[in-house]
């Protein structure tokens, strides 16, 4: 079942700039990584889903609720972290939490009180004289504490410590857990390898890809390191009609995607000594995806 649709949403900012016939769902349950360079049309996209945008073209729902003429009931019900939060200064931070669980008409502050103590946060002080980091934790305390069914997160981890970066992510999957929808926008490969089924990677404006983590570790070609009997057999192993990645003193680097044959005639026919696979991580996934340039 799907939760969050966006169907064909444009907004065009001029000079390529904006996001352009997007489409993507997001199922029941489902936590959905959303990845793109600096100024790709992620924040654009959320913004929209919150209701806050209106588009040129097409439109998103989230349930049955249109994102345009429904943004009210989504912005009270949802649980929204944005990239940056625009707190009132001279609150609180517990009176700011506060203010915000009583526009929701929010009754139970168990979850509140919960999530205070989990991310170690003392909200008691003013939020003007907070550390960025407490600030996130405001931010998130604030998204999760009248447990909504489905989450739309703004890069949740930035200007959070590693240890809270943690907690976070096993925040995320324990909501997972009890079948929450969450749409994520991060920057952090491991924060997304390690909560999130599926990925949309966006580059100025359009998907170049949606995938599951899965598949898209799956679909990389492995990169095997062979260590031969001296200099001379690495640069013989060499002249194999292989992809070389690298030749190192005794080691060639290849790279395999469907031709593991040709490697492994050519490991019959030289003085190899020791095969190793190089891992690759996720990230170096991702960055053949964002193509390795600053700019969207
Ligand atoms: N109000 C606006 N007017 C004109 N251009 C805009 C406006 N808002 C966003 N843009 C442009 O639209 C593009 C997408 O911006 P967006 O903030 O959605 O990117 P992002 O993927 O969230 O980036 P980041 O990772 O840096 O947060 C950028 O080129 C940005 O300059």
């Amino acid at each position: 079942m799907s939760v969050i649709t966006v169907s064909n949403l444009t907004k065009d900012y001029g000079k390529n700039r904006g996001i352009f016939n997007l489409s993507f769902e997001i199922h029941k349950g489902e936590v959905f990584g959303y990845l793109g360079p600096n100024g790709a049309g992620k924040t654009t996209t959320i913004r929209h889903l919150l209701g806050f945008l209106n588009a040129d073209k097409g439109e998103c729902h989230i349930g049955q609720l249109s994102c345009r003429t429904d943004a009210e009931q989504i912005q009270r019900d949802l649980g929204y972290l944005p990239g940056e939060i625009a707190f009132f200064d001279d609150m609180s931070g517990i009176g700011y939490l506060k203010f915000i669980a009583n526009m929701r008409g929010m009754k139970n502050f168990e979850k509140m009180n919960e999530l205070i103590s989990y991310f170690e946060l003392d909200p008691s002080g003013r939020i003007k004289k907070m550390s960025k980091g407490m600030k996130q934790k405001i931010g998130i305390v604030s998204a999760f504490m009248h447990d909504p069914s489905t989450l739309i997160l703004d890069e949740p981890t930035s200007g959070l410590d590693p240890l809270m970066q943690n907690k976070f992510i096993e925040l995320i999957l324990n909501e997972k857990s009890k079948g929450k929808t969450i749409l994520m926008s991060s920057h952090s490969f491991e924060e997304v390898e390690r909560t999130c089924d599926r990925i949309g990677i966006i580059k100025k404006g359009r998907f170049v890809t949606i995938e599951t983590v899965a598949n898209l570790k799956k679909a990389q070609r492995k990169i095997y390191s062979i260590s031969l009997q001296n200099e001379k057999a690495a640069k013989d192993f060499a002249t194999e009609p292989l992809e070389i990645i690298s030749i190192n003193g005794d080691k060639v680097q290849v790279a395999i995607k469907d031709n593991i044959k040709v490697l492994t005639t050519a490991l019959n026919r030289h003085p190899v000594t020791a095969i190793d696979v190089v891992s690759q991580s996720l990230e170096e996934i991702f960055m053949s995806y964002y193509g390795g340039e600053n700019n969207a």
